[in-house]
């Protein structure tokens, strides 16, 4: 394990935005309408993954305390819920990371001291650049810390507590100590490939409290040693490094659940769109994890039942050597997130080569497609159903070329500090 240089801060992207000051105590109706939070449209960095979210493979591997509430909840997607009338023998019960209040250890001294803190080790569930954090103490009104610390380490494997907090593990200030109030959403931009790319992180809170979700959005980027083992593999995967750029609905679900791992078990896990009443259809645009030869397609209609997509159609475009484009900005090709690599770039239109005709689809099923051996590389590809309906999952196996296999070691490293 090698340190990596701390970048200095100043040279950061946007302000965090933080609320201070208490919440007001629950006084019924939706525990959410006095929910303090930003203005998405002003965190393009939301529009990135979370790379912390378990369903990714996300893990508070330890904590300093859970006495409240578990830890676990914390990478939980989707906001955290209140019941007001829940209780149980350890108090109220919270959607969140909540630990007991610290004590003093004298009569004369019932205060814990102005450095005593909890703290949780998070591993992300793929590593990558990170772009921004949020905390969000949802609920947290009378019970939330009084300031936060993030910081951040890139440690290979599945290190436990022990190395994580050995001397030799070098952690990297992401978010200084920092006052927050309850009941609101924190949000802390990072500035992606300038810091290099994180394993973990170390979340803690003065001196107590209640935290319910932390998000870590960013750029994913995989193990490039599992990657070159494996070889083949599924490009568009986001625990490959894999991004939905671009959607044409996102009224049901989010479009980033087509590349989730495994299967969905519920309607709610894929991505669906609304009923069309124009004569339109629905599309999804990704950036692979590099440059490389798609073979092997597969189009997962899974749980979508009297909903499924009639046809579907997979174009695929190579950004690296201009052969078509188009598609309008995009996630991060329309310089929404900063410091964004230029193989993103999605100027202008073009053509899209179309690898597999349209194609009929049936509800609920995984339908397997194998393109022709001369399918020219790509950067990009793009599933257009008609006329709407529902995707679960879209798997596109292949292997990186040279330039892809090049490009994938270039932006593990971004920093050009020392691998670890
Ligand atoms: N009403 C509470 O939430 N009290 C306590 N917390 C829980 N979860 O019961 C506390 O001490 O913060």
């Amino acid at each position: 394990m090698t340190s990596h240089p701390t970048p200095d801060r100043a040279t950061a992207v946007a302000a965090a935005t933080v609320f201070t000051g208490p919440a007001a105590p629950y006084a019924g109706g939706d525990p959410y309408a006095d929910h303090r939070a930003p203005d998405p449209a002003a965190l393009p960095f939301t529009r990135l993954p979370d790379l912390a979210d378990r369903r990714l493979g996300g893990s508070v591997t330890a904590a300093s305390d859970e006495f409240f509430a578990e830890r676990e909840n914390l990478l939980n997607p989707g906001p955290a819920r209140f019941d007001p009338a829940a209780f149980g023998h350890r108090g109220k019960v919270m959607d969140g990371w909540e630990t007991r209040r610290r004590r003093g250890v004298h009569p004369d001294h019932p205060h814990p001291t102005a450095d005593e803190h909890d703290w949780a080790l998070i591993r992300l569930g793929v590593p990558g650049l990170l772009h921004g954090l949020v905390v969000d103490t949802a609920h947290f009104r009378g019970n939330h810390p009084h300031a936060v610390r993030i910081e951040g380490t890139r440690v290979p494997g599945t290190p436990g507590p022990e190395t994580l907090f050995a001397p030799a593990t070098a952690w990297t200030e992401l978010v200084p100590r920092t006052e927050v109030g309850g009941h609101a959403a924190h949000a802390f931009p990072l500035p992606g490939a300038a810091l290099g790319r994180f394993t973990h992180l170390r979340l803690s809170q003065y001196p107590d409290g209640g935290i319910a979700r932390l998000r870590a959005h960013g750029e994913p980027l995989a193990d490039l040693d599992w990657l070159a083992a494996l070889g083949t593999f599924d490009l568009v995967a986001l625990a490959h490094g894999g991004l939905v750029e671009d959607a044409s609905d996102r009224f049901y679900s989010p479009p980033i659940h087509t590349i989730l791992p495994g299967r969905p078990r519920t309607m709610d896990e894929g991505w669906e769109t609304r009923r069309r009443r124009d004569a339109g259809h629905d599309w999804l645009r990704y950036r692979l994890a590099a440059e490389g030869v798609v073979r092997a397609v597969e189009i997962d209609t899974g749980c979508y039942r009297g909903n499924a997509p009639g046809w579907a159609e997979l174009a695929l475009w190579n950004a690296e050597n201009g052969t078509g484009g188009g598609g309008g900005g995009g996630l991060v090709g329309g310089g929404l997130v900063g410091g964004a690599p230029a193989e993103a770039a999605v100027a202008g239109p073009g053509e899209w080569r179309l690898a597999l005709p349209r194609t009929r689809l049936l509800p609920d099923t995984v339908h397997r497609f194998v393109l022709p051996e001369d399918t020219p590389p790509a950067t990009h590809a793009r599933l257009d159903v008609f006329p709407d309906g529902g995707v679960a999952r879209l798997r596109l196996h292949g292997s990186p070329t040279e330039a892809g296999w090049r490009r994938l070691r270039e932006r593990q490293n971004p920093t050009g500090a020392p691998a670890s």
